[in-house]
């Protein structure tokens, strides 16, 4: 199968030819929301970098579309709810650009204190005002950095080096790292006041929109400084603007805006304002890094895989990833089977990881949603992923828990998954001895050793003589060989469990004879 990808931006030729040796590559860039709605139909892959919006009409024209790549950092312009609600994956790539980012941060803040650009056009006129281009040294300021991320923490490093105090402010802050890097952390209210130069480096999120605006500015000191080469909307900039005009704020440097481009914009007609045009990530190390990374991310994903920095997904490390992989396989087949043996509308499905199991930390929620998969995927229409699993299960009014356990019924490791529908409660347990032999191991109350996979009748009967031979006689008479059988049972003469592996489909006329069997109180064929 050949597959099509469409880049919509700008994106370095040596992500492009990686995209070439396994796929169609379309390259059509600037184009309106129309026109891209008009052609996405056509790709399972779509690279952009920020000048793409990919709105929720765009997703819901890519009929086929499996992976949104960004060649960057910031995924504001793309509606990863939609995405994720249609399975696609989207995935960036977060630290290509960081080291160009914060370079860039720096050449603006050197700019914005030295009059940089203002004085270029000045001797470009003819001019020669010396006097009027005087600036302030960065030597022993205090860098105010909001958001401590990769690029604000890049920055931090720099700054000490240039002999400026840095102080930060960031909800989720590593301490350690900002203690290590000799920064002094801060509460928003702290570092207004003492801080000569703000900069932001946070996503553009609810709690970030306008963090920097009338009320902030007041408290700032007289003659701040503010940098914004994150995301334009994190300050507000027509409060900006009258804090420019009233002399409270020296100047501002801006390579991000909350229109782009800012046609319409009266802040950049201030003289104390410098701007560039959203070229944080535009150095050519950047471009190559971040081209390179989505190219194959999106070639992983077209292959069936996962991609390295997923966005709409729980994110795992390729360690994790080998250690996980065989419980992934053990828990979707357990979901295909429990669905098949349930009847009613699910309420509940709670995940119970014990033993070893419970030592998955972040990997566990990767494994609930495969398990998720394994009990939606026969029943839904829209095919379940790791990236919507959570939320097709949402929508259907079933919660999902997951419980940590050291318990483990003596095996080392051990998967209960447990469904609960308005008729009826079932459980499957489930183990992996080895990465190859993955078993199911208990199926309600009772234990068995059954391989997850293929086709299987399982019954629960009264323990008494005749009852197996009947079963055992119909399903012959139907040309249906038994490859395997397994009865687990807690009392002699009560109730029994019986796991009987076939080598084909029981037709449901079968079936149907089996349930008449006098002793046989439920019998379900599953192909896992
Ligand atoms: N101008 C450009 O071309 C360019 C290039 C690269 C990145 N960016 C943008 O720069 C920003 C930072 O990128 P990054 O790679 O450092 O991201 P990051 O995810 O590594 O860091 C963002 C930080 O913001 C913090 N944060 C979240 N909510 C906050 C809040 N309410 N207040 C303060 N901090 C908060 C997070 O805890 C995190 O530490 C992003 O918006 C990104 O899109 C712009
Ligand atoms: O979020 C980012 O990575 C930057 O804003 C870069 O955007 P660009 O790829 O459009 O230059």
């Amino acid at each position: 199968m050949t597959y099509k990808v469409l880049v919509s931006d700008p994106l370095a030729d040596e992500g492009i030819e990686i995209l070439r040796g396994f796929c169609e590559v379309d390259i059509n860039t600037g184009l309106s929301e129309d026109e891209l709605i008009k052609i996405i139909g056509d790709y399972d892959g779509l690279l952009v970098r920020s000048g793409t919006e990919v709105t929720a009409n765009v997703i819901e024209a890519a009929a086929k579309l499996k992976f949104i790549g960004r060649a960057g950092a910031g995924v504001d312009n793309i509606d990863t709810n939609a995405a994720t609600q249609r399975g696609i994956i989207v995935a960036n790539a977060p630290a290509g650009n960081t080291l160009a980012a914060c370079e860039h941060t720096l050449a603006m803040m050197a700019s914005l204190a030295r009059k940089i650009p203002q004085a270029t056009a000045s001797v470009k006129r003819g001019e020669w005002k010396r006097s009027a281009f005087m600036g302030v040294e960065l030597n022993e300021k205090t860098l105010g950095i909001v958001g401590f991320g990769r690029i604000g923490q890049e920055l931090a490093r720099r700054a000490i080096a240039l002999d400026m105090k840095v102080v930060a402010y960031d909800p989720y802050i590593n301490e350690e790292r900002a203690k290590e890097l000799g920064v002094e952390v801060m509460t928003l209210d702290q570092l207004f006041p003492v801080a000569d130069f703000i900069t932001v480096h946070t996503p553009l999120i609810k709690e970030t929109k306008h963090l920097i605006n009338k009320k902030s500015i007041a408290v700032m000191k007289d003659g701040v400084r503010i940098i914004n080469c994150a995301r334009g909307g994190i300050i507000n900039e027509s409060d900006l603007y009258d804090a420019i005009v009233a002399g409270k704020v020296a100047g501002a440097a801006l390579d991000v805006y909350e229109n782009e481009p800012p046609k319409d914009s009266k802040i950049i007609t201030l003289d104390e304002v410098i701007t560039t045009p959203h070229l944080g990530a535009s150095t050519v190390e950047a471009q190559l890094n971040v081209a390179v990374s989505v190219a194959k991310q999106c070639i992983e994903v077209l292959k069936g895989g996962s991609a390295k920095f997923v966005v709409n997904a729980p994110m795992i490390s390729p360690d994790q990833q080998d250690r996980i992989d065989p419980y992934v396989k053990l828990v979707r087949n357990m979901g295909s089977l429990l669905i098949q043996l349930v009847e009613g509308r699910i309420e509940s499905v709670e995940i119970e990881y014990g033993g070893k199991a419970a030592e998955f930390g972040s990997g566990s929620k990767y494994i609930t949603r495969m398990a998720l998969k394994g009990i939606l995927d026969p029943i839904l229409q829209t095919p379940v992923n790791i990236v919507n699993a959570e939320l097709a299960a949402k929508e259907r009014g079933i919660r999902v828990s997951e419980v940590i356990t050291d318990k483990s019924l003596g095996f080392t490791n051990l998967v209960t998954i447990s469904i609960k529908t308005d008729k009826m409660s079932e459980t499957v347990s489930g183990n992996v001895s080895s990465p190859e032999k993955l078993r199911i191991v208990k199926i309600g109350e009772y234990m068995t050793d059954m391989t997850p996979g293929g086709d299987v009748v399982i019954s629960r009967h009264h323990d008494v003589p005749g009852v197996i031979g009947h079963f055992a006689t119909i399903i012959g008479k139907y040309g249906v060989n038994i490859a395997g059988m397994q009865v687990g049972r807690n009392q002699p003469g009560e109730e029994a469990v019986m796991v009987l592996n076939v080598d084909s489909e029981v037709p449901q006329e079968a079936m149907d004879k089996i349930l008449k069997i006098e002793g046989v109180y439920t019998a379900k064929y599953a192909h896992i």
